[in-house]
């Protein structure tokens, strides 16, 4: 990432310029670059480590910046941890759900799908849409429908499809490529062997399969075990991470972390990604560089204001949870100060589980919601409600980007050519047609 911040809360997001040399007017001419910072961005940060903007957004009134920790902070290396999540699911279809054992032998292409597909349960298919909501390319498994097939399919409707559950399911997250995958081979499996997928079993009833087999390794351990024991294996190493949260501390701005991980788990990425601690020598150090932590926070729903979810502090050694009010460690019965321990351990972080949006604000003092900033990856659990309804800023980590805005700049000079040719083709083409007009 790319930003200046000086201490005198006056920071500025520094980097419009490769969007702005990027983006090109509609004629094809290239806009001024509009610098943010007065040194107009002279120290180049890589361009994978840019932040693009959308839209301006004064770091001045930001006093709170907060984050996601899975795939936000700690970015899986998909070739190791969606390749366990694969073969944890496999592992619990063959064992837990009666299918068949050769699956065990089956691998997992991590480069095959993409976020931002949706699948289509009933029918066995994987789309890729456009902007509009019109299926572009359709798949079967892993056949690419006809454009006949596809038109038959998914554009003849009167009224149009939402592409939404229950029949559909978007692959939003980075964690959903392992699932899709699996469904694309289970769906040419059973096309294939039609008697060898257990009794009453259809495309739909596969997903579902797939789901609450992927579903059940995030809970039972599959998972955040092999994590715990190798996080390098499977976490990249970020030396980035501390300068920034230390960069935003020192601008005096709070900060804050709520992840859908429960506090054991988190306490050992955030050792990794922070300490580079593994699983013996972890520590809570890494915690002061934050104000409030919450834990098992289950977005989205943490944003709904009107959420009546507990709030409980976690005391960071044992993992207990203490119940609050509205943040306020709440005395037991036979014991009146229960929270002194808590405040001792933890005066810089308090660390908390549950709760929702309004208690954050309350712990963080914040006034308006506008003046947080939240960074997280996946645009609906973290960025949609939290933008849309509350009117936080956000943030979205789309690491995809890095290889597509690469692309965009080592092609700048072909596609400004193209750009030409098809000027000079429109021309070309109105000068026949005036042609054409004028021997008639
Ligand atoms: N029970 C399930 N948990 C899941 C699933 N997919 C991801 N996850 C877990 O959610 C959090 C994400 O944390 P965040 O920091 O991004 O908020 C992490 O613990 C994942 O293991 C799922 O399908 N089922
Ligand atoms: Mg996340």
């Amino acid at each position: 990432m790319s930003y200046k911040m000086d201490k005198g809360q006056k920071a500025v997001l520094a980097d419009q310029r490769l969007s702005s040399e990027l983006m090109e007017s509609r004629d094809g001419v290239q806009e001024p670059c509009i610098w943010s910072s007065p040194e107009g961005g002279k120290d180049e940060a890589e361009l994978g480590k840019r932040i693009f903007c959308n839209r301006s957004l004064n770091m001045r009134n930001i006093i709170a910046v907060g984050f996601d920790m899975d795939y936000t902070l700690a970015q899986y290396k998909p070739e190791t941890f969606e390749k366990l999540a694969y073969e944890g699911t496999i592992e619990k279809l063959v064992s837990n759900l009666g299918y068949p054992e050769e699956l065990l032998g089956w691998t997992f292409n991590w480069k095959y799908m993409v976020r931002g597909l949706v699948v289509d349960k009933k029918r066995g298919n994987i789309l890729k849409m456009d902007r509009h909501k019109y299926v572009k390319v359709a798949y079967h498994g892993f056949r690419e429908l006809t454009k006949e097939e596809k038109v038959g399919t998914y554009g003849n409707t009167l009224i149009r499809d939402a592409f939404d559950e229950p029949d559909y399911a978007l692959i939003d997250t980075l964690f959903s490529l392992a699932e899709a995958y699996l469904f694309s081979q289970l769906v040419d499996y059973m096309d294939k062997n039609p008697g060898r997928v257990p009794a009453r079993v259809d495309y739909a009833r596969m997903y579902k399969d797939v789901r609450s087999a992927v579903d059940m390794c995030h809970r039972d351990g599959t998972l955040k075990q092999m994590v715990a024991k190798d996080p390098i294996k499977y976490i990249n190493e970020d030396k980035s991470i501390v300068p920034l949260l230390k960069m935003l501390r020192d601008s005096r701005r709070a900060t804050f972390l709520v992840t859908n991980s429960l506090w054991d788990y988190t306490n050992i990425v955030m050792n990794f990604l922070c300490e580079s601690r593994t699983l013996d020598a972890c520590n809570f150090d890494w915690l002061q560089y934050f104000d409030v932590v919450i834990t098992g926070s289950a977005k989205p729903g943490f944003f709904h204001e009107e959420s009546n979810a507990n709030l409980f502090e976690v005391e960071p050694e044992s993992g207990k949870l203490i119940n609050t009010d509205n943040g306020t460690p709440m005395a037991q019965v036979g014991n009146t100060s229960p929270s002194i321990t808590l405040k001792k351990q933890n005066e810089r972080c308090r660390v908390f589980q549950g709760g929702t949006v309004r208690h954050l604000h309350k712990l963080l003092s914040i006034g308006s919601s506008s003046q947080v900033l939240y960074v997280g990856d996946h645009i609906y659990g973290d960025i949609l409600r939290s933008k849309k309804v509350l009117g936080w800023r956000t943030m979205l980590v789309v690491p995809e980007l890095e290889a597509e805005v690469k692309l965009l700049w080592e092609l700048r000079d072909s596609r400004k050519a193209l750009q030409l040719m098809r000027s000079d083709r429109d021309h070309i083409e109105d000068q026949i047609h005036r042609l054409r007009w004028s021997l008639e």
